[in-house]
């Protein structure tokens, strides 16, 4: 997913160029707006966490990206290629550390799992919008 900060400050375009420089396969995409709802069940992980609320509120105050991307090693390679969480301890020339502000609006998230990104990606799309 892009965040909603990502998209704010227009960097859709620059954030999927480098992703398909990486190599990466986009094989599902959409401009979609979570629920509070849905960012409670997609984040539900982190609900006793402090920041669960301000997370929510951020993930949920405007449009993201949402995308299914294929790739050889695709977990392990897009959480190098997105960088640190916190962006001040991204190495140089990652997503977050081009385009993030805080470890709360980092820009961008990538699945941690080849299981977690066959749940994500049923989360935001269906078979059909699968390609
Ligand atoms: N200490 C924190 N303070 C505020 N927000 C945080 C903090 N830690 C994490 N977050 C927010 O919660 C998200 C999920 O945290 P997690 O530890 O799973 O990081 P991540 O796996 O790098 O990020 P993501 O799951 O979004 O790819 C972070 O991307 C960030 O937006």
């Amino acid at each position: 997913m892009l965040k909603p900060d990502a998209v704010e400050k227009g960097h859709i375009g620059a954030i999927l160029e480098k992703i398909s420089a990486s190599g990466f396969k986009i094989v599902a995409m959409k401009l979609t707006q979570m629920t509070k709802h849905d960012a409670q069940t997609f984040y539900a992980i982190h609900s006793e966490r402090p920041f669960f609320g301000e997370l929510v509120e951020y993930m949920t105050r405007g449009p993201i990206v949402a995308a299914i991307l294929e790739k050889e090693n695709a977990v392990d390679d897009f959480r190098t290629l997105i960088g640190a969480t916190n962006p001040a301890d991204a190495a140089d020339g990652t997503i977050r550390k081009l385009f993030a502000n805080s470890i709360s609006e980092n820009a961008i998230h990538g699945s941690d799992s080849d299981e977690n990104a066959a749940i994500e990606g049923a989360f935001h799309f269906s078979g059909r919008e699968i390609f």
